[in-house]
């Protein structure tokens, strides 16, 4: 079934003159396609057709409209069901709503017209449904083999093994490597390849949500719990729930916070802040840093205990430069998709400038890449890209380098003055910079940079 697949309509109606009424009307939009039927037996033999609504009689020849639809139902859960009888009795109609019908229709002068507007409401749903399933498959296919982490070296294809075996069960799984690696990408190619790809992924940065934000973010807050807390608020842990959360920068939790969430995951229940419930929830956690954990744990500022809970399948992203030829294969499709998304002839790299990148130590790894060959691009006369196109650091700091200053200060000199010339924008900072947009959050937290 495509997005614009007809809408099929069953009607079920043993009265031939009033059927094919409902036929007639229901065929006046084009886009539907309208089958009767006389008998429920009738019916049930063609529900292979999933059809997407049906109008059931209620008194039929051979079966009573609540055992008709039971049988429906059963095969066919997402079908929506809409009785029709030739008496008003309550009890009954509120028996059919309570089994499941969509709704319950005396016949009347109006009948029709109800009938109309009940069709036109079950389509749009059905629409958004087919939409929602078009869209997942789309993403689903995105994130499928091959798809979305692309490289050919030995490290990165036991990275992909790992990450299907990861995806076959429900484990934890931890992600480690340098900044632009591709972390977040092979979480989300975990969710999707997974059986839990058509429930949420959720993602949450620790260095992007103020200390004082993250427990209410994570565990939810009950209305009035704390000044300002307005309305209760479903934390990211249980929106999570039946797919997976991501917990990014995972090195930058608090203690606190960490014996909190050491509690939630081994009790599987969400206490939410201010509230004495709490909320069974079921995901599965992937956390990802760039920092080595096991350090921080040797320098007590990570809780050992959370550290092995944590750790489950543990994924090491390699740092491009260690990646041999994947960087030329990364560029020429960069390059390639770049240029179809902005409708541009094809360019190709040359060979000095192929040189020139496998010479590179790319500290920003692939979203520096990304980002100089897309320069590359749109700097390039013609079809060639030449190395002159290509703007990579040199290794040595070039502007306002002082003496006096320490290097934190120096860097966060000229992260702050990126910062305001373009009007604190931090994706784009960490863009133009080749840093990890995780590493501004966390100064601006730190209050080393503010935003005007
Ligand atoms: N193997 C790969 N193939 C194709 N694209 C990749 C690959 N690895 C990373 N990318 C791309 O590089 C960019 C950075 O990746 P990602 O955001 O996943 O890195 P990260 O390690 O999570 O970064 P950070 O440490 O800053 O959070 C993204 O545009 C991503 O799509």
């Amino acid at each position: 079934m495509t997005l614009y697949s007809p809408f099929k309509i069953f009607v079920v109606e043993d009265n031939e003159w009033y059927g094919e009424l409902l036929v007639h009307r229901l065929s006046q939009n084009p886009n539907h396609s309208v089958h009767r039927f006389s008998t429920a037996q009738a019916c049930l033999e063609q529900l292979g057709e999933m059809p997407d609504f049906i109008t059931l009689d209620y008194s039929l020849p051979d079966a009573k409209g609540e055992q008709l639809l039971r049988q429906i139902s059963d095969r066919l859960p997402g079908t929506e069901i809409l009785v029709i009888s030739g008496q008003e009795d309550v009890g009954t109609a509120v028996r059919m709503l309570q089994q499941g019908a969509y709704d319950y229709l005396v016949k009347d002068g109006n009948t029709l017209d109800r009938l109309w507007n009940i069709v036109g409401k079950v389509e749009q749903q059905v629409l958004l449904r087919r939409e929602n399933t078009q869209l997942r498959q789309q993403i689903g296919a995105r994130y499928g083999p091959g798809q979305a982490i692309l490289g050919e070296h030995l490290l990165v294809q036991q990275v992909l093994t790992l990450i299907a075996k990861a995806a076959r069960t429900s484990i934890t799984v931890s992600v480690s490597g340098e900044t632009g690696t591709g972390k977040n990408l092979a979480a989300k190619t975990i969710h999707f390849q997974s059986d839990r790809a058509a429930r949420p992924f959720v993602a949450v940065n620790m260095a992007a949500i103020p200390h004082e934000l993250i427990d209410s973010e994570l565990f939810g807050h009950e209305k009035g719990a704390f000044a300002g807390a307005v309305a209760r608020r479903v934390g990211r842990l249980e929106e999570a729930n039946g797919g997976t959360l991501f917990l990014d920068e995972i090195a930058d939790l608090d203690l606190s916070l960490q014996a909190k969430l050491l509690r939630v995951l081994q009790e599987r229940k969400v206490p939410r802040v201010g509230g004495s419930q709490h909320v069974a929830f079921d995901v599965r956690l992937i956390v990802a840093t760039h920092r080595d954990l096991l350090v921080e744990v040797q320098a007590g500022r990570f809780r050992e205990d959370l550290y092995y809970r944590l750790l489950g399948l543990p994924i090491a992203l390699p740092p491009l430069r260690q990646r041999g030829t994947d960087i030329l294969l990364l560029a020429d499709v960069f390059v390639r998709e770049f240029c179809n998304f902005n409708n541009l002839p094809p360019r190709q790299l040359t060979e000095s400038a192929r040189k020139q990148l496998m010479a590179h130590t790319f500290p920003g790894n692939v979203r520096e890449l990304k980002a100089v060959v897309e320069l590359a691009t749109v700097l390039a006369d013609g079809e060639q890209i030449q190395a002159a196109d290509l703007s990579l650091r040199s290794g040595k700091a070039s502007i306002g380098v002082c003496s006096q200053l320490s290097l934190r200060d120096q860097t966060t000199a000229i992260v702050q003055g990126c910062l305001d010339e373009m009007g604190g924008d931090v994706l784009a900072v960490a863009a133009r910079l080749q840093i990890g947009k995780s590493t501004i959050y966390r100064m601006i937290q730190q209050q080393e940079l503010h935003i005007s």
